[in-house]
């Protein structure tokens, strides 16, 4: 595997050290075609001249997740929060202007050394979310956020609802409050509302006592009695029947609830997480769901974005995925064609992550030349016209969504300091924020 140069520009400075280590050479303008092979151990990027941040961006996340990405910087560009982000989601090491021949030969050495050994063990970057496999793949600005409100939510007892689409990772969510909750320790329940028998919700819930009905031959624990101690999960809570939420809303004003058969209630020390994907306000207003038991499941809501929302985060759990499979599979690890990373990232992805993991599952086993194609996604057959087309205005919806996320995100919420990272007057900055539906920190 060779190592490679990225760079906006010819460095004859560096030739020395370059040539010393066999670096095979990109240089990267508007016009150039995207062919750079994704399979080398370590790519050194030259950002110092010429703009290419965009492109290397779309580049970097092709590599296969166990690259060293070594970057050259002048030091003012650690101001641009487009390098700074970038260094910080991507980089194992950076070095500024003017450059030391001496320490950047070790710092390559060093980086490639490292790259290879990490290959040739297949050991798992565990710094790096795109390769540990317990860890969620949250490299888009949003999907940090929304981890940083996980940690600051967690430890508290206050009851969240999870909102969001399908398939965009409610129940994960869920999970991660309770791993970094105080009730850690304690049985993490998931119940799904939609799902249970209609004659029997009551007692799955609530459990039963022996002789309760017609086959209780003996006494069970309902769900709220398993998660004594720790974390309940009702998903889908849209679909929990109008007599079930009475007593639901009964145990979470006083902590008491009745089990069926039983005489005298019952006690547990439970902390309700709920996530539905339906419009609870609209079941409201039909009807169907109580306002008073919406209040109380609400102590904070979390909205898990759609994935076409958080295009940052595709090519990573893309990876993570073909990484999982090849693996469960026993099959070579593939890296993604350029046309498959391109219909990745301009594919709506209507079922979320859900969708994007049962189509790399099958790309995976699909596979039979070097690369995961596009075919392979069963993404090759769009018409690419229309596609385009459309395209074009979600990736321009989604890059200006972006930038205003990591502008708050870096400026830590000063509206002043973020309109100036993006070169908007306040008011323009005040209207993209609203047009986004997006919050200050
Ligand atoms: N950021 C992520 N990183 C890695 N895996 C993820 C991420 N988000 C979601 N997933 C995976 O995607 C799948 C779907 O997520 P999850 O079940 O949490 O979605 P959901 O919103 O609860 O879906 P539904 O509403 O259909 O129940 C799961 O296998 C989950 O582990």
């Amino acid at each position: 595997m060779e190592p490679l140069l990225m760079a906006g520009f010819q460095c004859n400075e560096l030739n020395d050290v370059l040539s010393r280590l066999h670096f095979k050479l990109y240089y990267i303008n508007s016009h150039d075609k995207l062919n750079i092979p994704t399979n080398c151990a370590l790519c050194l990027i030259d950002l110092r001249k010429n703009d290419i941040i965009n492109k290397i961006q779309y580049l970097v996340r092709a590599l296969d997740p166990s690259v060293h990405i070594i970057v050259l910087i002048n030091k003012p560009q650690l101001e641009d929060p487009k390098v700074s982000t970038f260094i910080a989601q991507f980089a194992w090491d950076f070095c500024t202007s003017p450059i030391d021949p001496e320490r950047l030969a070790k710092c390559l050495g060093h980086g490639m050394g490292l790259a290879k050994l990490k290959q040739q063990c297949h050991a798992p970057r565990v710094d790096d979310p795109r390769q540990d496999p317990g860890q969620p793949v949250i490299q888009s600005a949003v999907m940090q956020q929304l981890f940083r409100q996980i940690e600051r939510v967690a430890p508290t007892d206050i009851p969240v609802l999870i909102r969001g689409e399908s398939g965009t990772g409610k129940e994960l969510v869920a999970t991660k409050l309770h791993q970094q909750s105080n009730r850690k320790n304690g049985p993490f329940i998931t119940v799904n509302c939609g799902a249970m028998a209609v004659g029997l919700v009551q007692s799955e819930l609530f459990g039963h006592e022996k002789g309760a009905f017609t086959g209780a031959t003996s006494s069970r624990k309902g769900k709220i009695a398993l998660a004594d101690g720790g974390t309940l999960f009702l998903d889908e809570i849209g679909d929990l029947p109008a007599e079930l939420q009475v007593n639901l809303l009964r145990f979470l004003q006083e902590g008491l609830y009745d089990c069926v058969g039983g005489g005298t209630s019952k006690s547990a020390d439970v902390r309700i997480l709920a996530a539905t994907h339906v419009d609870l306000e609209n079941a409201i207003d039909n009807g169907r769901f109580r306002l008073d038991l919406y209040y109380r499941l609400n102590g904070i809501t979390i909205e898990t974005p759609r994935l076409r929302d958080r295009r940052d985060d595709i090519i990573g759990l893309a990876n993570r995925f073909i990484g999982v499979y090849s693996n469960e599979y026993g099959l070579a690890t593939k890296p993604l064609s350029q046309s498959a990373s391109h219909a990745l990232l301009n594919h709506p992805w209507p079922g979320n992550v859900r969708e994007l993991i049962n189509r790399v599952r099958r790309a995976v086993v699909l596979s039979d030349t070097q690369q995961i194609s596009a075919q392979n996604l069963e993404l090759g057959g769009i018409d690419k016209k229309r596609h385009i087309a459309l395209s074009l205005k979600t990736l321009k919806d989604s890059a200006e969504k972006q930038a205003l996320q990591q502008a708050i995100l870096i400026a830590d919420g000063q509206v002043e300091l973020a309109a100036s990272y993006l070169d908007i007057s306040r008011a323009t900055f005040y209207r993209l924020i609203d047009k986004h539906g997006l919050q200050l920190i």
